[in-house]
């Protein structure tokens, strides 16, 4: 069992778009922009045409990985850090040799936003970084 983590990439920076998607995406008192504003379907089509592997479940967008178990949690910690740094954050649902993330917008009523999208980006890139295989 690899007893380091593998990844020490992006998840453990704050690089300027975190910073924009941040002020874009929490509630710290920053206006709430057009990344809050639930998407509609036309538009959310057209954002999943630019994440491959992302399927849309009623009113969130998942995708699954393979990956050895305890492989999955060190890559959940990392998504879990980058999810912290933006202030937006995935469901994670882990169980043998599988790992799914499904995110939505709380603050949107449990619609989709940009800022869901923005977020399935950071995972792929991070799930890439941990050697993740996606399902799709
Ligand atoms: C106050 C806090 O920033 C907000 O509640 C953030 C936290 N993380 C979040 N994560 C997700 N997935 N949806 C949200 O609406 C959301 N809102």
């Amino acid at each position: 069992m690899r007893l380091l983590p593998r990844y020490a990439g992006p998840a453990t920076t704050v690089t300027l778009s975190d910073l924009w998607l941040r002020s874009t995406c929490d509630d710290t008192g920053v206006n709430v922009d057009m990344a809050r504003a639930p998407l509609t379907d036309d538009r959310i089509a057209e954002f999943l045409a630019e994440l491959p592997g992302w399927q849309r479940v009623d009113d969130a967008i998942e995708r699954t990985y393979k990956q050895a178990y305890h492989e999955t949690l060190h890559l959940a910690m990392y998504v879990g850090a980058k999810a912290r740094e933006i202030g937006h954050h995935p469901d994670i649902h882990i169980t043998w040799q599988r790992i799914r993330f499904s995110v939505t917008t709380h603050d949107a009523g449990n619609r989709l936003t940009e800022c869901d999208f923005e977020l399935a980006r950071w995972i792929d890139s991070i799930a890439e970084g941990h050697g993740a295989t996606p399902l799709d």
